[in-house]
């Protein structure tokens, strides 16, 4: 790594979150359309002894200790590296983060080690870092062709919340996965049809833990998106407008009503990273 390399860890989306089963372990069974959006934290490394600096919004919710997934994914490709976070995403809030965090290190070092998957299931799908159908833990990645462009608003309630406690609230671990095999989407209102007919299941589980995410799900309603919905375990939420234009107005009203809320307006990211 002659020259230091900056990388968009762009934030992750479930658009559907079907949990399908459980395995004797705990871990449970995912079928998952994962999108990735244009906006995300910003990992730069440069050579150097292995370090982290934090910067950004959302620096003060994380510590550069070594349990830092920017520093574990380095210690697993066994790489030093100055590495700096500019840490743009609300923490621990289903947008995924710390897997995109550790992804994004790990292609700015050039890097595929073996076993990714054990800094954080979301680690291999954020390595592909394209529209994917996820299954098994996170581990079975079907790529999907290019989607049309959504127009996606983002609302967080202001708080994290822990994964295992949302996978722990769940009530039924046996849920239908989505259709297979997967329809193509010729244009956005095809998409947005087939996901009004998924899930995710995360949803109900995380609600009762966090009422407050129906009420980022409410306001996302009141401003006349198409579809509402939680992403991962919680607890950011997501609408999809027909328009750039008017998700940009959904995030200021919402925002102005909501002053300990984050709220953001993103498109896709670009097709390949
Ligand atoms: C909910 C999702 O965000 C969907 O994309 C991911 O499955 C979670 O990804 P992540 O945050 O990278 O998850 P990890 O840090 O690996 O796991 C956190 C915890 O979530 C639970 N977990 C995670 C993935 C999975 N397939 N089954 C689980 O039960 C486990 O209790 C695990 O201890
Ligand atoms: N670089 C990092 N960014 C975010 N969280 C990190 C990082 N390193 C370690 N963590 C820890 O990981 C935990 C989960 O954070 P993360 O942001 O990955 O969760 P999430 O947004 O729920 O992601 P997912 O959608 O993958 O479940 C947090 O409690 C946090 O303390």
């Amino acid at each position: 790594m002659p020259q230091p390399r900056r990388e968009l860890a762009p934030a992750k989306l479930n658009l559907t979150l079907h949990v399908t089963g459980r395995r004797p372990d705990g871990y449970h069974l995912l079928d998952s359309l994962v999108v990735f959006l244009a906006l995300g934290d910003v990992v730069t490394v440069a050579p150097g002894p292995l370090s982290l600096e934090l910067s950004g919004p959302f620096a003060k919710g994380l510590t550069a200790e070594p349990d830092n997934l920017c520093l574990r994914a380095a210690r697993l490709a066994g790489h030093e590296a100055r590495i700096t976070l500019e840490k743009n995403l609300p923490v621990a809030s289903g947008i995924g983060g710390g897997s995109a965090d550790a992804a994004a290190v790990l292609r700015a070092l050039d890097a595929r080690p073996e076993g990714s998957e054990v800094l954080g299931a979301d680690v291999p799908v954020c390595l592909a870092g394209r529209p994917t159908r996820m299954r098994g833990l996170g581990e079975i990645l079907d790529p999907l062709p290019p989607l049309p462009q959504l127009h996606v608003l983002l609302v967080n309630p202001g708080r994290g919340l822990s994964t295992p406690q949302v996978f722990q609230a769940l009530q039924r671990r046996d849920n239908p996965p989505m259709p297979e095999p997967m329809p193509g989407f010729p244009d956005a209102a095809a998409l947005i049809d087939f996901l009004r007919r998924c899930r995710n299941d995360l949803e109900a589980p995380a609600i009762r833990l966090m009422p407050e995410i129906a009420a980022c799900l409410a306001a996302i309603r009141d401003q006349g998106a198409q579809l509402a919905r939680m992403s991962g375990s919680g607890a950011t939420c997501f609408g999809l407008f027909a328009s750039a234009a008017q998700a940009e107005a959904a995030r200021t009203r919402i925002a102005g009503a909501n002053p300990g809320w984050w709220v953001a307006a993103s498109g896709l990211a670009p097709a390949n990273p």
